[in-house]
């Protein structure tokens, strides 16, 4: 990256964030910090639990506890749909990182360090991921593997990931955790758009869910949606502040969560096929893709 950057802005180091000093090394002089350090990939995290624990719920802890020592302005933390009533030690431990980053927070005020997370859906071409997957099966003539036709993602281009990050940036207050609404898809419908993209016409075979895989995924819960606030594109979930003294919570619970639903990549709205071409088209990694395969 380095060598690729060659910009005098950006500074390089070695390290690692379960590694506390090599944290602290990074951290001096920051104004602003976005953690996505992390171990993302479900089906790695499923064999190696412990390592996905580690860091992603013991660095975040060093990477939150350093922003608060070093004084910095704003902690934004970035985490996953897959972290909503998580089924995988992916989600799980992201799930612990956001509720680290929230313990922490509930210490602060408002003119310490704003301590805040984002959630979203999948990132579409990200490394490793489905999109890439599929159009080099269609480059090698393979057939396409779906997992199960009806299984549903919210899907987002990474120029959405990242707004939502400076998003945060601007808005947060302490302990937030922002939502960036998006549209979502079935795998199956996802196969069919790439094929007509590329005008393939390579079999759609169904191979299956993988290690720990949801049907759908959550993005906010119904609990959590009771305290959001709906500002346009995203939502706000404020941190729930109440503290430890449970007798409150007779008196004030809230009734409103009863009649709410959980907002889900199968309840969100359902892109169709050309919907979802159109999308994919105005990913640059797409059209290199189709450009080299003479379709653009
Ligand atoms: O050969 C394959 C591989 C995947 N899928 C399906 O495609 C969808 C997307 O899969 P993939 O691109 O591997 O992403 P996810 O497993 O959903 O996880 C991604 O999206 C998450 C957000 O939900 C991020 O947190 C993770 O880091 C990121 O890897 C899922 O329904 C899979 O079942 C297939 O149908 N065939």
């Amino acid at each position: 990256m380095r060598l690729k950057l060659k910009d005098q802005r950006v500074r390089f180091y070695i390290g690692d964030i379960r590694d506390r000093d090599s944290v602290d090394q990074a951290m001096r002089g920051v104004d602003l910090a976005f953690h996505a350090a992390a171990l993302k990939q479900v089906p790695s995290c499923e064999f190696f639990p412990m390592q996905a624990l580690l860091t992603n719920v013991v660095g975040s802890h060093n990477i939150v506890e350093s922003a608060i020592n070093h004084q910095i302005e704003s902690l934004v933390c970035l985490s996953t749909d897959k972290a909503v009533l998580p089924v995988n030690a992916m989600g799980m431990t992201k799930g612990l990182m956001e509720k680290v980053a929230q313990a922490a927070a509930r210490g602060l005020s408002d003119s310490d360090t704003k301590i805040s997370s984002v959630r979203y859906g999948n990132v579409m071409y990200s490394r490793g991921s489905v999109i890439p997957l599929f159009i080099n099966q269609i480059k090698q003539g393979q057939p396409l593997t779906v997992t199960d036709p009806d299984m549903t993602r919210f899907l987002l281009s990474l120029r959405s990931a990242i707004d939502l990050v400076l998003f945060a940036f601007e808005n947060a207050r302490q302990g937030d955790i922002f939502v960036r609404k998006a549209p979502a898809s079935t795998v199956q419908d996802l196969a069919q758009a790439l094929k007509n993209l590329f005008r393939s016409d390579v079999p759609i075979e169904v191979i299956g869910t993988r290690h720990a895989e949801k049907l759908f995924e959550t993005l906010t819960t119904a609990g959590e949606l009771v305290r959001a606030e709906d500002m346009g594109d995203y939502l706000r979930v404020f941190m729930d502040d109440r503290d430890l003294n449970y007798a409150k919570y007779f008196t004030e619970g809230q009734q409103e969560e009863n009649t709410l639903e959980d907002y889900t990549s199968h309840n969100t709205r359902r892109l169709t096929v050309p919907e979802i071409e159109e999308l994919l088209l105005s990913l640059p990694d797409v059209q290199r893709e189709l450009q080299l395969a003479g379709q653009r």
